[in-house]
């Protein structure tokens, strides 16, 4: 019987069977081609700015492999807050205690401008005597910093603190980073007790004598109160009374937080 197997003609003559082999080959020439195209279309829509935007995501959090992942995988979008206040009203100090017990991180945007003075960036001559003259700098300058934060940034719960300082700083922002913040605190702090701090806060800063924080009062006044009517409207405002000691401030927004949990 075995023999007789044996002795069956081919199924294929041998040059069927090289006809055969080609084709296969071709066939999977032709499938590894379209699979390099379709990859090579997917990473570059994947990085395309315009697509990151309009999804809600960029890069670092489609790669991302870190504990923020939920579970698809996918980096969830960062919880932002923009702290607003005037000058000395707390928002430094209130966000050191939210980063203590809600376990946000802190982009301070006054420390990210200062960075830059001393990092030898070619903004840094402007920036320095912008901030001496308690004006607001440029929002290109300002939003590409914090951009860069956040997405340098592991965290998915970011306080910003200190912008938008006027209409061109979040409205800059809005189309650079595509998204709104989820929620914004505001501390309403009299002028005078704003003063007599930031009078008495003795870490040095250029910015802290008489004639600057006039002139920031006057900026809070004129580019940042419109600001802070714009998130009003729109109900993402948490306005709190800045007044009192450090404990009782912080009482009034321990509830916000804990609401959000
Ligand atoms: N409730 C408070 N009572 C008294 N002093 C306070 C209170 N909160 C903060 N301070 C002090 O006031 C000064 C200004 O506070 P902080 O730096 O937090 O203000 P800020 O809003 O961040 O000001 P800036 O916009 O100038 O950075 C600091 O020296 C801080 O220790
Ligand atoms: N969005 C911003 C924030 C800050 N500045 C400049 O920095 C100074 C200090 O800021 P603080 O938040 O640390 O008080 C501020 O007076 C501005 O000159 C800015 O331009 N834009
Ligand atoms: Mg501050």
């Amino acid at each position: 019987m075995w023999r007789r197997v044996v002795s069956l003609p081919p199924l294929l003559s041998s040059s069927n069977s090289r006809r055969l082999n080609q084709v296969i080959q071709h066939s999977q020439f032709v499938l590894l081609r379209f699979l390099s195209v379709k990859f090579w279309r997917d990473s570059v829509t994947l990085f395309n700015p315009q697509v990151q935007v309009a999804y809600g995501f960029n890069a670092s959090q489609v790669f991302s492999t870190q504990a923020e992942e939920g579970v698809s995988g996918a980096r969830r979008k960062p919880f932002v807050t923009f702290v607003l206040g005037g000058p000395g009203s707390g928002k430094g100090t209130q966000c050191t205690r939210i980063v203590n017990t809600f376990g946000f991180t802190h982009l301070n945007v006054g420390d990210l401008l200062r960075k830059e003075i001393y990092s030898d960036s070619e903004n840094g001559s402007m920036i320095l005597d912008t901030i001496k003259e308690g004006k607001i700098v440029s929002s290109e300058v300002t939003v590409k910093l914090i951009k860069n934060s956040i997405e340098a940034n592991e965290n998915s719960r970011i306080l910003v603190d200190g912008f938008p300082r006027s209409e061109e700083n979040r409205i800059a922002y809005e189309r650079v980073v595509g998204v709104e913040p989820d929620i914004v605190l505001f501390f309403d702090c009299p002028k005078e007790e704003m003063v007599k701090r930031v009078l008495n806060r003795n870490e040095g800063r250029i910015d802290d004598n008489i004639d600057t924080v006039k002139e920031r009062l006057t900026m809070f006044s004129e580019l940042n109160l419109p600001v802070i009517k714009h998130y009003s409207k729109k109900g993402k405002l948490h306005k709190i009374d800045g007044t009192g000691t450090e404990d009782e401030i912080f009482e009034r927004v321990l509830p916000i937080f804990a609401a959000l949990r």
